[in-house]
Order: C-alpha cells, then sequence, then structure tokens
C-alpha cells in the first residue's frame, strides 16, 4: 500500500488525474511459508497481475524485484520510478554493526541470497531462516530471539522504519537482488493510452539499471539455480550519449564456499546486452558449478 500510494500520489502531481487505491493481499503476504517453496517471488505478483488482466484494476505496483524476469502475455512494464536506495540493511541489537557481532551470533533472513553472502563473509554468524512482514521481523531483534536480521532498506524506508537500521551493507559485499529497491508500474499492454500517460513516472537513470540487472538474472537462471545478486548504477557522461551503466554480479554456493563475483562497466544505452554478457561471463567462469552446497536450515527454538 505504501509504494502504491507513493506512485499514486506522483501519477496525480503530474497528471491532474485522480487515483483510486484497491488494496489486494497476495499469497506471499500471508503465507510464512520459505518462498522457495511457495513457487518464489511471483506469489508476490501474480494476484495482482491477474486483477489487471480481469480489468478489476487498471494499473499494478509491485517491487520489481518480485517480477518474474519471462514478461506475460498482456501486460506491460509501463514505469519503473526513481528507485529507492537498493542496498541491504542490517538491524541489530544494540546498535551493533556487522564487525561488531559476536562469533555465533543469530542473524535471520529468508533470503538464500542474503544468507549465503552473510556466511561468505566469514564472521561465523548463524543464519536463520525468517518469513513474516517487516514489524514480525524487526520484532525478533527487539524481543531478543534473535541478534540481527538483514532487510532491504528500500522497504524499510517506505514504512519509516529506517531508525531500526544499524548498518547499511556494502552492495559490493552483500550484492542485492536485481531490481532492488524499484518499483515496477504495469498495465494491460492493450491499454496504449494509460500505459503512455504512465510512461512519465519512468526514471531515465533506474531504467537502464534495473534492465542490466534483470538481463543479468534472465541469462544466470538459464544456466545456474544458485542465489544471484545484482547490483547497476549509471553515472552522468559529459554528454547523454556518453553516460555510464555499471554492473556487479554474484552467483554463490548455499553455505558461501563458492562464489563467481564480476563487475563490467559499458554505455547505458546498451544496459541489457552488458548483463547479458557479464552474466556470461559469469557461465563461462563456473557459475553454473556453483549450487548450494547447505540448505538454509531454520533453528527451530528461534522460529515461532
Ligand atoms: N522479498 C520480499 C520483498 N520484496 C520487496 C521487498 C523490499 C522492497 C524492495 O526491495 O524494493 C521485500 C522485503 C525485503 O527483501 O526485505
Amino acid at each position: 500500500m505504501a509504494q502504491a500510494t507513493s506512485v499514486a500520489d506522483a501519477f496525480t502531481a503530474a497528471t491532474g488525474r485522480d487515483v483510486e487505491l484497491v488494496e489486494i493481499t497476495t499469497k506471499g503476504d500471508v503465507s510464512s511459508e520459505p518462498l522457495a517453496t511457495m513457487g518464489g517471488t511471483g506469489v508476490f505478483v501474480s494476484a495482482l497481475r491477474e486483477a489487471v488482466l480481469d480489468g478489476r484494476v487498471d494499473v499494478a505496483v509491485h517491487s520489481l524485484k518480485d517480477l518474474p524476469t519471462a514478461s506475460p502475455d498482456g501486460l506491460v512494464l509501463a514505469a519503473v520510478p526513481e528507485r529507492a536506495d537498493p542496498r541491504d540493511a542490517l538491524c541489530a541489537r544494540d546498535g551493533l554493526g556487522l564487525a561488531q557481532l559476536p562469533p555465533g551470533s543469530t542473524v535471520g533472513t529468508g533470503s538464500p541470497r542474503r544468507a549465503a553472502q552473510l556466511r561468505a563473509l566469514g564472521l561465523d554468524l548463524e543464519v536463520v531462516e525468517i518469513r513474516g512482514n517487516v514489524d514480525t521481523r524487526l520484532r525478533k531483534v527487539t524481543d531478543g530471539q534473535l541478534d540481527a536480521v538483514v532487510l532491504a532498506y528500500a522497504g524499510l524506508g517506505r514504512l519509516g522504519r529506517t531508525e531500526a537500521v544499524t548498518e547499511i551493507l556494502d552492495p559490493l559485499q552483500l550484492v542485492p537482488a536485481p531490481g532492488q529497491g524499484a518499483l515496477a508500474v504495469e498495465c494491460r499492454a492493450a491499454d496504449g493510452e494509460l500505459t503512455s500517460v504512465m510512461s512519465v513516472l519512468d526514471d531515465p537513470g533506474t531504467r537502464p539499471a534495473v534492465v542490466a540487472e534483470r538481463a543479468l538474472l534472465a541469462e544466470l537462471e538459464a544456466g545456474c539455480s544458485a542465489p544471484v545478486g545484482a547490483y547497476a548504477v549509471t553515472a552522468e557522461g559529459e554528454t547523454p550519449e556518453e553516460d555510464e551503466l555499471y554492473i556487479r554480479g554474484v552467483v554463490i554456493s548455499g553455505d558461501g564456499s563458492m562464489s563467481i563475483r564480476k563487475s563490467a562497466t559499458g554505455s547505458v544505452t546498451e544496459a541489457e546486452r552488458l548483463g547479458r554478457e557479464l552474466a556470461r561471463e559469469m557461465l563461462e567462469d563456473g557459475a553454473g558449478a556453483v549450487v548450494g552446497a547447505e540448505k538454509l536450515v531454520p533453528k527451530k527454538e528461534n522460529v515461532s
């Protein structure tokens, strides 16, 4: 609702048109099953997409990182608004940063990508699988059930909970999920007028970054099943044609012992190609062989 409200407000400010918000609850919001066994992040998206295709609503606002890479029939990604901070954030007890957490500290996350990269830091942290909404997760720290949790900074920002953040994690160490922090505005492809009006919300700096990140993900999905992180940023050149795009990708085994990390720089005009080529280089370096050695095992006594 926070995300949809921000898009609705920006749309009204840009066009003068009114927007009616329609709340739709998805399976991903309600169930506390691990996302991987529920069918991946698509569980946040399907119910909203059905509502658009049925005509119950005209526009869906998603977290871009929850959108599967395959584009669905009948829908179009009409806008990617300016993205919020894409980094992951540590919310630890007593204001502690990552380096101050004693060995054996418990850190909650539901994300195999975060779990594996946390293990790879070699800090002897005990990663514990958790699910639930932001309040539920933060409460596990304030209750003393866990020493820390890791969440997307953007999600905390949208809910006004950044006061819980004790360290924003380095995106080269904890590479964020492709598209993290960005929103996706989807419309019916047949709705040409609405689609073109919605494009006022598209952010020229964000679009190439997320296109490159998602291209990397799509290419890696074809060749490997390990967790993937991708982080891209755009930088202004002397002229718009010289605008640059930097991208970093990671593929990592579940226990964090094997990983492939690679970066590339290119032109913003070739975002898709830059992401795909970086993924292919990662596959050539053996990304396909980097599969989960250890599962994300829930620590029963700590999980309600
Ligand atoms: N995994 C679910 C999800 N999808 C989007 C966000 C946060 C907002 C964003 O990344 O845009 C979250 C929660 C989280 O990862 O902490």
